[in-house]
């Protein structure tokens, strides 16, 4: 064979065994190894005792991302926090809190009725085909649950609905919450921020007690209300003169059980349907508020007539002065409406709600939107007690006792004076005013009162007419001529 040939020859041999060389890169590895695991993982079942689940981040045909996953990352984030060498950590809540999860190709064990098992959080990187100039990479992430296989039932069932659970909760806690108003029949909202608390708020620590608990043992009681089959959802009517602390309640009790607020302004729906659309928007979770309710809806026929004959022209709400096709805007949104879809409509949709509705005048109202069934708890908001005083002391000037507090505890029983003014006594004017001024200041504020009751007193046992007021108003330092027992803050 001559030298040309033999080059030719070896030539197609490098060209042969190249073209297998290729196909065996680009077919037998992918037969090789899915053969290789396919008989390696059935190998490893009979021998290996323990069961793996999967989530995936995300799943689909569109790549959602998987609300599993999600719930599993915050359910994980304590455990995670306490046990993984490795951490990612994430801001929510407005930039305000730090939530933590572990990194990729951690592990962590968890307990659950006596059984542990094990989560691990790992990822895949797949190669993408597109052409781009900044580098992408297709990581796709997942945890991974490992178990016992006698545990098999326990996990697939209760403790996957608990992991499921409580994350869901840790991620309503983490969240930010928001305060919708309408406008007409549209939500709009902004956050919510209120720092109000039960502990902040001025009232009788038995009766702030029992309302915290009611509330408790309300956003707990999902199994009850659909064991019962009636809608998860529970009325509150909070009445009292301006200024004790109805909307400051609101609030602590949206920031008590991590809940939205809806403030619905009735009187800017124009009807029914309106009404329907947006109770049917509201979120699980969440307060829906409709404050001073006899203003808003024509609930007595009392209104408009009143309206008409005390406030001149220019004092009128502004819905007043709209031609006469606008002008019934609120009365067309009726009372029977609003109280059949509290009823009704709220049972076909899940998730639970609060209704409050707030007064300044329950006396108004109709018997038929507040009798019980209706409205499960009414709560009256009322003048500032010594008690409510107390808290409103440790709020604005840190003092638990001092020697002025005796005088201001037997003035308080004389004369009437709300929350919200006993609050602007006891707030420093400037930033060296000292306690004891704003106590002093309080002290004149309540002999003034006092001394006002009593002269009206004397007036009203002459029989002599009294300069009259707006009852809306009066409320603001009235004086207790004969003062009415437990009229502080007392829950029905
Ligand atoms: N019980 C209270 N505890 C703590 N602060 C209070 C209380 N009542 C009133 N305040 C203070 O007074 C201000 C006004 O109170 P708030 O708006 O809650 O009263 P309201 O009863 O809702 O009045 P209105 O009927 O006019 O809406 C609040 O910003 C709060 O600082």
């Amino acid at each position: 064979m001559s030298l040309r040939n033999m080059i030719a020859h070896l030539g197609s041999v490098v060209a042969s065994l190249m073209f297998i060389w290729a196909v065996f890169q680009q077919y037998f590895p992918y037969q090789f190894r899915s053969y290789i695991e396919k008989y390696s993982q059935r190998l490893v079942s009979f021998v290996y005792p323990y069961i793996q689940i999967t989530f995936n981040e995300f799943t689909g045909e569109r790549l959602m991302r998987s609300e599993a996953y999600s719930a599993i990352e915050n359910y994980l984030s304590s455990t995670s926090s306490s046990q993984a060498k490795r951490l990612k950590a994430d801001i929510v809540k407005n930039n305000q809190s730090l939530v933590l999860s572990m990194d990729d190709h951690e592990e962590v064990a968890d307990e659950f009725r006596g059984v542990k098992l094990w989560w691990a959080s790992g990822k895949h990187i797949a190669k993408t085909q597109s052409f781009s100039f900044y580098p992408v990479t297709d990581e796709k992430r997942f945890y991974k649950l490992t178990f016992h296989k006698r545990h098999r039932d326990l996990m697939i069932g209760p403790y996957l609905n608990h992991v499921l659970k409580e994350g869901r909760a840790i991620k309503v806690r983490n969240r930010q919450r928001k305060l919708y108003t309408n406008n007409g029949s549209m939500w709009s909202h902004v956050v919510f921020e209120h720092p109000a608390t039960f502990q902040t708020l001025a009232m009788e620590p038995e009766k702030k007690e029992e309302i915290m608990e009611d509330l408790t043992t309300f956003s707990k009681a999902e199994e009850f209300y659909s064991r019962i089959g009636r809608a998860w959802k529970r009325g509150y009517l909070l009445y009292g003169p301006p200024g004790t602390g109805k909307s400051t309640m609101i609030a602590a009790m949206a920031n008590l059980l991590g809940y939205d607020i809806y403030d619905l302004e009735l009187t800017a729906v124009k009807d029914n349907t309106e009404l329907r659309k947006l109770l049917i928007e509201t979120s699980s979770k969440s307060i829906i508020v409709i404050e001073d309710i006899d203003c808003s809806l024509d609930l007595t026929g009392q209104r408009g007539k009143k309206n008409e004959k005390e406030e001149p022209e220019d004092m009128k709400d502004p819905r007043q002065k709209l031609t006469k096709d606008q002008e019934p805007k609120s009365s067309q949104v009726t009372l029977s409406g609003l109280l059949n879809f509290i009823d009704g409509l709220w049972s076909a949709c899940g998730g639970e709600r609060l209704i409050v509705f707030t007064t300044n005048f329950v006396e108004k109202l109709d018997p038929a939107l507040i009798r019980k069934g209706r409205m499960d708890k009414h709560i009256e908001l009322s003048y500032c007690g010594f008690e409510a005083f107390k808290v409103l002391a440790n709020n604005y000037q840190k003092l638990e006792s001092h020697n002025l507090f005796r005088r201001i505890q037997e003035l308080l029983e004389e004369a009437r004076m709300t929350p919200a003014e006993v609050a602007e006594h006891l707030m420093p004017k400037t930033v060296s005013t000292d306690p004891e001024t704003c106590l002093e200041s309080l002290i004149q504020a309540l002999e003034s009162a006092k001394e006002e009751a009593r002269l009206k007193a004397e007036k009203e046992a002459k029989g002599e007419e009294l300069p009259s007021q707006d009852q809306g108003k009066t409320t603001e330092s009235q004086v207790l001529a004969e003062k009415t027992v437990g009229d502080e803050n007392s829950v029905h």
